[in-house]
């Protein structure tokens, strides 16, 4: 194959893999990553954690500040969440202003102090134009009967409790 085609290819498979606005892994990569990196964890019983992450009124900086002042925001999200975690976890954009991180290997004292550091690091940010933003937390360990659906379910349940009970704060599964 030619340097210029195997180049193409290269650009190619990152654009399928990627969310373009945030450079963050999409929904699509991070779900076939989560089937197989699952299957490691059911196998051996690993500990493991999930997050979701949602911007706190977001419709509103929106509706203020502009879709672009957002869009510029999201892409700073996403820089301080990838600086937040280890090589090993997989961060992706799960929906318009929703993330998600697995990460394998991390015990729920591991996750916190990630969650900690990154709901911190978030609301003394200075972001572009819109200077201020918050997020909600939703967080759960791997559990040894979990399917995939059980766990991002109990994860989303974290989260809306983040968000019922005020929002900018972290939610762990019971
Ligand atoms: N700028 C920008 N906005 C987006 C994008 N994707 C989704 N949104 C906006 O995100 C907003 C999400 O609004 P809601 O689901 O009502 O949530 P919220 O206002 O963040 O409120 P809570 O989550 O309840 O705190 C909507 O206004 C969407 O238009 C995007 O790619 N860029």
């Amino acid at each position: 194959m030619s340097a210029k085609l195997e180049e193409s290819n290269r650009q190619l498979e990152y654009i399928s893999y990627h969310d373009n606005l945030t450079g963050l892994y999409n929904r699509h990569y991070f779900l076939t990553t989560f089937n197989h990196l699952f299957n490691d964890m059911q196998r051996q019983s690993h500990d493991a954690s999930l997050m979701l992450i949602d911007i706190d009124f977001f419709k509103q900086i929106n509706d203020k500040y502009g879709h672009n002042a957002g869009d510029e925001a999201l892409t700073h999200l996403g820089k301080l969440l990838k600086k937040a975690i280890r090589s090993g976890d997989v961060p992706a954009r799960w929906g318009g202003e929703e993330f998600v991180v697995l990460m394998p290997s991390t015990t729920e004292n591991d996750v916190k102090q990630v969650a900690e550091r990154l709901i911190q690091n978030i609301e003394s940010y200075q972001f572009p134009i819109i200077a201020k933003l918050t997020v909600s937390i939703g967080v759960s360990q791997f559990r040894a009967d979990d399917t995939i659906k059980t766990w991002l379910e109990r994860t989303d349940k974290a989260l809306y409790q983040a968000k019922e009970q005020g929002r900018n704060r972290i939610r762990y599964s019971a």
